[in-house]
């Protein structure tokens, strides 16, 4: 049976994908389906992809039905450097206030009303559009942009007078804890069928992820270079931001924005972090 692997089309998650022999993966019958994060949620949920990189948010509407990847996240303690709040209005006066969010994402746009509700006491109207920062600020106060949507936002805006907030930044300022915003996920109904394409495709992102630490994300960075703006500093900067592991303090991190989503309504029970039995002892299976 084929294997359905989801890739999320953002800069941020590349270090998970990067390595991975695609040719040899291709021989097992385990191919790749670039998306946004909010089409390989529903894609995972309804069986169109088997595993692959999801919103964290996802996890936890389906938590049941899926198992995780140990120790690979795409996180950030502080700035995450491409989730930006962009508004004509500073962050305390958006009480009333609509704001456009982007249709790619479920984790920032559940991370942004928790911010705006529970840190800031704010009650917005949201509306869920396509990323564009100018199309979203005509008709709306404020606008949240994620991953490279974010990072060209920032680099196109063409208004100077624009406050810019990063929800990691802030989330870590009130929680002093990690956000984690991707995990890796296998749906378990597939897990019982093909164990070892499974295993194969964790040893080469997990060796993936590795590799891009050990080389400090170089040679990616020259490939990244020649699609999108941005100087070998800009980027370098971009990946030390980011932490790809999920450990203990992520999922503290973690655990605490599942809790306040249950809490506003957004999930209907906390999940429990469920990992593919036996890779968190011996990374085999
Ligand atoms: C770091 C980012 O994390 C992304 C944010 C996601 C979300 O908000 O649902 C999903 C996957 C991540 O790759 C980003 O997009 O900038």
């Amino acid at each position: 049976m084929p294997l359905n692997v989801g890739e999320i089309t953002y800069t941020n998650i590349l270090p998970l994908y990067y390595y991975v022999n695609r040719s040899k993966l291709a021989k097992n019958d385990i191919s790749f389906v670039p998306q946004v994060p909010a089409h390989l949620n529903l894609a995972m949920k309804t069986g169109v992809i088997d595993v692959g990189a999801i919103s964290s948010f996802a996890y936890g509407q389906n938590y049941k039905e899926y198992e995780l990847f140990p120790d690979l996240s795409v996180s950030s303690f502080g700035k995450v450097g491409s989730i930006f709040l962009f508004s004509k209005l500073p962050i305390e006066k958006l009480n009333g206030a609509s704001i456009a969010l982007t249709s790619s994402s479920a984790t920032s746009v559940h991370l942004l009303k928790i911010i705006l509700k529970e840190f800031y006491s704010i009650n917005a109207n949201y509306e869920t559009v396509k990323p564009e920062l100018q199309q979203m600020l005509k008709s709306n106060e404020a606008c949240l942009l994620i991953g490279d949507d974010a990072i060209e936002a920032l680099w196109n805006k063409d208004d100077e007078n624009l406050y810019m907030y990063d929800l990691g930044e802030i989330w870590t300022k009130f929680t002093n804890l990690p956000m984690t915003f991707a995990v890796v996920a296998v749906r378990k109904a597939i897990l019982a069928k093909e164990r070892s394409a499974v295993s194969i495709l964790f040893d080469e992102m997990k060796e993936s992820k590795e590799l891009s630490l050990r080389n400090g994300f170089l040679p990616m960075i020259k490939d990244i270079k020649t699609k999108h703006r941005g100087n070998y500093r800009f980027w370098e900067n971009y990946f030390a931001g980011l932490d790809y592991h999920f450990q203990e303090n992520q999922f503290r991190g973690l655990q605490h924005y599942y809790e306040l989503c249950f809490k506003h309504g957004f999930i209907e029970q906390v999940p429990k972090l469920s990992f593919v039995n036996d890779y968190a002892h011996t990374h085999s299976m």
